[in-house]
């Protein structure tokens, strides 16, 4: 996978140099590259940003700068059978969910824009999507100052999915969402601390009991967290060997 990122920020990105991520690119897993919008103006101020039409507080960021920079990383990436996917970080987008890192996981390149100030001129969404397939994304019902954070945690999310970034694929089934359900609490040794003691089951060695434990324990904190998921959850949907903690 390609991934473009597009910021007047760039360095708000380097993060992604690390860890599980950074590994994935000097692996050869992960194509990642990061552009800075101030490349593609062409005044000697490098304006990026200009009062917005209709009054209101704020900035807005001008059009052309942007058709420049995404013409260029579209054009960049001749392999593509099919359009790439230009995810826009903003407020009023569709939620970024675990199902959605999913499938955006499957596709050849994804291309993130960063805005600022008040947001991007609309009219380069329009413009945007006779060359990609156009999706503002929010992280949530919070605003930020700008779409780095959620870039951030949008390509993490996405990245971890990719074949050969997770050392062990097993540990990215039992997660949290990956079945609509929060995951079960996780313990390791010395078995008691602080006079707390690791529920007993969990030191039985049977697995068939520590399996029915757990799936209670993921509906137990999803009931209690987050009782949204379980309006979507249907337990006859799992595997019946799962449903006997129902
Ligand atoms: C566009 O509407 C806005 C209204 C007030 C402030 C801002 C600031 N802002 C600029 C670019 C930008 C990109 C993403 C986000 C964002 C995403 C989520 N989930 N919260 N906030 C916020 C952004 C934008």
């Amino acid at each position: 996978m390609r991934i473009d990122v597009v910021s007047i920020f760039p360095d708000y990105l380097a993060p992604l140099e690390l860890s599980l991520i950074g590994k994935a690119c000097q692996d050869g897993l992960l194509d990642l590259r990061v552009h800075d919008l101030r490349d593609f103006t062409t005044d000697r101020h490098r304006t990026v940003d200009d009062t917005p039409y209709g009054g209101g507080a704020g900035m807005v960021m001008k059009s052309e700068p942007w058709a420049q920079a995404l013409a260029s990383v579209a054009a960049g990436n001749t392999e593509a059978a099919t359009k790439p996917v230009l995810i826009v970080p903003s407020p009023a987008g569709e939620r970024f969910t675990q199902a959605a890192a999913h499938e955006l996981a499957a596709e050849e390149q994804l291309v993130f824009a960063c805005g600022r100030y008040e947001g991007i001129d609309e009219r380069v969404m329009e413009w945007a999507a006779e060359y990609f397939t156009v999706r503002p994304m929010s992280l949530g019902d919070y605003v930020l100052n700008g779409g780095e954070v959620a870039v951030l945690a949008m390509v993490e999310a996405i990245g971890r999915l990719l074949p050969g970034v997770v050392g062990n694929p097993e540990s990215l089934v039992e997660e949290s969402h990956s079945d609509g359900l929060l995951e079960y609490p996780v313990y390791t040794k010395p078995s008691s601390w602080r006079d707390r003691e690791v529920p007993a089951v969990l030191l039985s060695g049977n697995h068939g009991k520590i399996a029915q434990w757990r799936r209670h324990e993921q509906y137990r904190r999803t009931a209690e967290r987050r009782p949204d998921l379980l309006a979507e959850f249907d337990a006859a949907k799992l595997p019946r060997a799962d449903r006997t903690a129902f």
